[in-house]
């Protein structure tokens, strides 16, 4: 029988949360910038003994506080999220562990057994956003297809994305007649027939 991907995904605030990144080398900026691709405004803190000139860089252009220091609990207070990407495997674990014990969702990076939840592949055009996953089977696959999604979806998607909200707001009626309306207007935009719950 053919796998499937049971993974759940949700499209956070990150302004609103607080994002601790344990450790500062090439990992660190990998995932830090792709958090920031996606959302620019995130709000996260790195701490790490040591930190790469590049991922530096990175974190001085953005809302990212830097903190020059060994890894402890105490760095996981208020935070939402928790990304491990330290090159002491022992030092990662206990990162995990620390936040499973306070239930903050953590992500060790590329270790499947120790993530609550993946970083995607993320396609930006506008207000619309796409994110995919491989169920942490093949990341190269995940970045080829945020590439070819990149190319193929028009930048004008963001325009119907705007006519469509000024145009609900025009018309009349109650919840279940505007749905309707908004259905009946958009149906030439996908050749198959409509199945209920599409
Ligand atoms: C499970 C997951 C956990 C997580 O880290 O969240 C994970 C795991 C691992 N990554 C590994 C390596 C690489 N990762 C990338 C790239 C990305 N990896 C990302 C996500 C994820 N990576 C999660 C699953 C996502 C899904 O469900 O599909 C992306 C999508 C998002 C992001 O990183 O933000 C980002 C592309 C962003 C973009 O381009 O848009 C490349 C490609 C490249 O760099 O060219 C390589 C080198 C090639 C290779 O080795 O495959 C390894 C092996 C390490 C080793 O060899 O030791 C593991 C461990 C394992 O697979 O077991
Ligand atoms: N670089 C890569 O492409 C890949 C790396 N990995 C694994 O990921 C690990 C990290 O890789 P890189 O980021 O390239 O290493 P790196 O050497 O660039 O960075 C390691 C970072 O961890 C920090 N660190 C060490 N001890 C710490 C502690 N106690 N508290 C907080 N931070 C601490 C260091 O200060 C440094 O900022 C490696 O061990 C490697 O096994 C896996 C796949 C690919």
């Amino acid at each position: 029988m053919q796998e499937r991907n049971n993974l759940y995904p949700i499209f956070l605030k990150a302004q609103r949360l607080h994002i601790l990144i344990v450790g500062g080398g090439s990992v660190a900026e990998e995932k830090l910038h792709f958090l920031l691709k996606s959302s620019p405004d995130a709000k996260v803190t790195l701490v790490a003994p040591m930190f790469r000139e590049n991922t530096l860089n990175l974190a001085k252009q953005f809302n990212v506080e830097v903190v020059e220091d060994y890894y402890n609990r105490t760095y996981l207070n208020g935070k939402h999220l928790v990304i491990a990407t330290t090159n002491q495997p022992d030092i990662n674990i206990e990162v995990y562990n620390d936040c499973r014990a306070q239930n903050i969702l953590v992500n060790v990076a590329d270790n499947p057994p120790y993530c609550d939840f993946y970083m995607g592949g993320i396609v930006t055009k506008g207000n619309v956003k796409i994110a995919i996953s491989t169920n942490g089977k093949s990341p190269t696959t995940a970045k080829r297809l945020r590439q070819f999604f990149e190319d193929v979806i028009p930048e004008h998607i963001d325009d119907l994305v705007k006519n469509l909200n000024e145009y609900r707001k025009t018309i009349k009626g109650d919840f279940e007649e505007k749905v309707q309306t908004l259905n009946e207007f958009t149906k030439g935009l996908i050749n198959k027939k409509e199945a209920h719950h599409d």
